[in-house]
């Protein structure tokens, strides 16, 4: 099966973790030419086939690395267009990019001023290609409640220019989740969709972070690894979206074991739509296309089990009906 050319949907990809380490390289030489950085070289910093990070040495690659190198709106706009093409290269016919609104002083731009360059350059896209793009805003789990407000108040101010929803993400080592209850209360009462990252680590797994955050109301869940029973019951019984991502899951061994292992298999019976999806494929490596491939080796699903997962990803998309009927006549049956 070409699983590049299945039409995929891809729901669960983050912007700076997406950039490939060649564009990330290209931005490094232009500004390595004019005497710009003394960071050094993205092929030396994350070698090409090294992908087994893991949740201690992933999270301050953002906070360490790629934030100190994509410091400017030229990055900004070069990264973000670089990530649109690789996921239109790969055959995802429909997106949903997150980011968490970033200010960057030392180059003037505001939070505003970033997610509007993202917005500008995902609204260029899609009026030039068979991709569609919708922007979620993320809220790190490290934001204290006015940021968190902030985040929300971003989304509302760009619901109608390609933001659908917003996200919870960051490192689940760090933060109380009960704090963000008023932000995403705003942001339901303004009919913003939600999608959280969920039970990605033991200690993010407790019953009462999995309950608090079960109410806030999400309408997908990412990850979704280390649930309880009765959590799992619930889970079930609103037939929440699933985003499941493979290769991360594999390679920063939030799971015990290898592919075949995966929590996939199991939530797969429960009739819970599935997104798989990337999470990062700048830093690990996979693409949809790859991860679609992974899932038929491992799991043995055919080439009509294949187009039904990629078909049942389009319920849970954070979209109007009509985009999901244009997606139901391009995805195969
Ligand atoms: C293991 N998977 C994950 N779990 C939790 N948060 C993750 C993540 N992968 C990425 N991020 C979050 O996304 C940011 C980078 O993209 P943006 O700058 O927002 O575009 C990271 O700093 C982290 O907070």
């Amino acid at each position: 099966m070409d699983f590049r050319a299945l039409p995929k949907i891809e729901l669960h990809a983050h912007l700076s973790g997406s950039i490939s380490r060649e564009c990330l390289h290209e931005i490094w030489l232009q500004k390595k030419e004019r005497g710009e950085t003394s960071l050094e070289d993205p092929l030396v910093e994350m070698p090409a086939g090294k992908f087994d990070y893991d949740l201690d040495t992933f999270f301050p690659l953002f906070s360490r690395y790629i934030y100190a190198l994509c410091n400017d709106l030229t990055s900004l706009i070069y990264t973000t267009n670089s990530v649109l093409e690789d996921f239109q290269a790969d055959g995802v016919v429909y997106l949903e990019l997150r980011t968490t609104p970033r200010a960057i002083p030392s180059a003037n731009i505001t939070k505003d001023d970033y997610v509007q360059t993202v917005l500008d350059c995902i609204s260029n896209f899609n009026a030039s290609s068979s991709m569609k793009t919708n922007l979620i805003l993320s809220i790190d789990r490290r934001n204290d409640v006015p940021t968190a407000l902030q985040v929300v108040d971003l989304a509302i101010k760009f619901r109608d220019h390609g933001v659908v929803g917003v996200d919870l993400c960051g490192d689940p080592a760090v933060g109380d989740v009960s704090i963000f209850q008023p932000a995403f209360a705003k942001a339901k009462q303004k009919n913003l969709k939600i999608t959280i990252h969920f039970a990605e680590a033991p200690q993010s797994s407790t019953a009462k972070e999995l309950w608090t955050l079960l109410s806030y109301n999400p309408g997908r869940i990412g990850h979704v690894i280390h649930v309880p029973d009765d959590v799992k019951e619930e889970i079930i019984r609103r037939k929440l979206g699933l985003e499941l991502c493979l290769s991360c899951n594999v390679h920063a061994k939030m799971i015990t074991g290898t592919y075949s292992d995966h929590h996939f298999g199991w939530w797969r019976e429960t009739g819970c739509p599935i997104a798989l999806s990337t999470d990062d494929v700048g830093v690990f490596g996979s693409t949809l296309s790859n991860e679609y491939a992974l899932i038929a080796e491992h799991f043995n699903l055919d080439r009509k089990e294949i187009c039904d997962l990629a078909r049942g990803a389009i319920d849970t998309i954070f979209e109007s009906e009509d985009e999901k009927q244009r997606l139901r006549e391009i995805v195969w049956k």
